[in-house]
């Protein structure tokens, strides 16, 4: 048992200007995009994390060939082909974007992951690809591709309520089917909508027909992906414990390269902060969050950004008046239930916290150090350190599992903590 990491406290106000890596989401589009296209392809600025590693490890293996050039990646693409074993890791871009390219590919292709990774849902996506002409045995992790060297495609109906990443991750490969894809959705709300839309705006990057113009419906028409140059955002949700920091010691922080435009749900954070009391302002300096004296609960719904759940709940028990946060019974499906381990662990160092069927109200309490679970979610693990900033003697017990997505958070929170960059 490796020791737990002790959130480091700040006695003062924390002002820093800080750079974050590029996006996870955008990464791993970008990777399973260039591994299906016509030509080579060059991703600029990637994230370089466990997941976005596990990605290019998983192409490797089926046959395209990635390399390095300076901080980018270059990708040639090549017929994938098994055989083959995929390690997921716990990413749900991984487990949910891979099997859609893998199934056009030829031979026997293994999937598995993590502990936890084995309970996150996957039969939704498995089913479609069966329905779409795949040989798949096992309804989750880990389980068996017989590839046949194509996919026929066509028309598939899915509940994809569970999450997007089941669009997602059939719309990416689809243009590659025989027949195209068309995915209807039937079932409760769809999750973060703005994952989709960024999808959807990334093949037609790639020179691909989309028509999303009816809701709950996406189609692709089959034809080439091309080779093109992609540029990473910085990680907007990545930002936010960083953003955080300003708000919950009362000071300034910036996040160099914010994007004017974007897709990444995660910029959402500006006006979820404003609400809560903090001064945003974005310009060409970047996005700069000032917190207020005490941070105002917040009534909020969260389906389109589930991602920033950790980080809100965090600002939540540190701010004056009840906070409930809706729209997001399907975060027990993500890294780990983040509903339980949220009410667990903020109950745990004396907050007041209760789950509801789709999300949690928090009530303020005063706090106190003591044990912080990060049940391996790197995002349980940075609203550890959120409130760690405020209350003494938080104690992260797995620090590690931040380099999902942060290559080196810890170093990072060091830095800002020390004025930043
Ligand atoms: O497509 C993506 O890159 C993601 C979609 C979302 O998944 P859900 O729809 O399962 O929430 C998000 O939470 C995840 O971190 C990344
Ligand atoms: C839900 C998340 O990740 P994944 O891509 O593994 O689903 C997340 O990063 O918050």
């Amino acid at each position: 048992m490796t020791q737990p990491w002790v959130a480091p406290v700040s006695a003062t106000p924390v002002r820093a200007t800080v750079s974050i890596p590029g996006s996870k989401s955008i990464t791993n589009r970008a990777l399973i995009l260039a591994a299906l296209a016509d030509g080579p392809s060059a991703i600029r600025t990637p994230l370089r994390s466990r997941d976005t590693n596990l990605m290019v490890e998983a192409l490797r293996s089926l046959g395209a060939k990635i390399t390095d050039d300076g901080e980018d990646w270059l990708v040639t693409p090549a017929a994938l082909h098994g055989p083959a074993d995929v390690d997921c890791g716990l990413a749900g871009t991984v487990m949910r974007f891979l099997p859609p390219a893998a199934a056009i590919g030829q031979g026997e292709i293994r999937f598995d992951g993590d502990e936890y990774a084995r309970e996150r849902p996957m039969e939704t996506i498995l089913n479609a690809l069966r329905g779409l002409g795949a040989d798949i045995t096992g309804d989750r992790l880990p389980f068996t591709l017989h590839g046949k060297g194509s996919l026929p495609g066509g028309e598939v109906v899915i509940d994809a309520s569970g999450s997007s990443q089941f669009v997602s991750g059939l719309l990416l490969s689809g243009p590659r089917y025989d027949k195209g894809l068309t995915i209807q959705h039937d079932g409760k709300p769809v999750p973060s909508m703005p994952h989709i839309e960024m999808t959807v705006q990334m093949l037609r990057a790639a020179g691909v027909d989309v028509n999303d113009s009816s809701a709950n419906t996406w189609q692709v028409q089959p034809g080439p992906i091309r080779g093109r140059e992609w540029v990473i955002e910085p990680d907007l949700s990545n930002a936010t414990p960083f953003l955080a920091a300003a708000a919950v010691t009362g000071g300034t922080v910036t996040i160099t390269g914010w994007p004017a435009e974007t897709t990444q749900p995660g910029d959402d954070i500006r006006g979820i902060l404003s609400q809560m009391g903090c001064e945003v302002t974005l310009d060409a300096n970047g996005l700069t969050v000032t917190g207020p004296t005490r941070l105002s609960g917040v009534d909020v719904d969260l389906r389109d950004v589930g991602e920033l759940t950790p980080t809100i709940a965090a600002l939540a028990a540190l701010a004056e008046g009840q906070s409930v946060l809706r729209g997001i019974a399907h975060l027990r499906g993500h890294e780990t239930d983040r509903l339980a381990a949220l009410a667990e662990d903020l109950n745990g160092i004396g907050g007041d916290v209760t789950e509801t069927e789709d999300g949690l109200i928090i009530r303020p309490r005063p706090l106190h150090g003591g044990a912080w679970k990060a049940f391996a979610d790197h995002r349980m693990a940075t609203a550890g350190a959120i409130l760690g900033l405020v209350v003494e003697g938080v104690e992260v017990d797995d620090i590690a599992s931040t380099t999902k997505t942060i290559p080196d958070f810890p170093g990072m929170w060091q830095r800002m903590l020390g004025g930043g960059q």
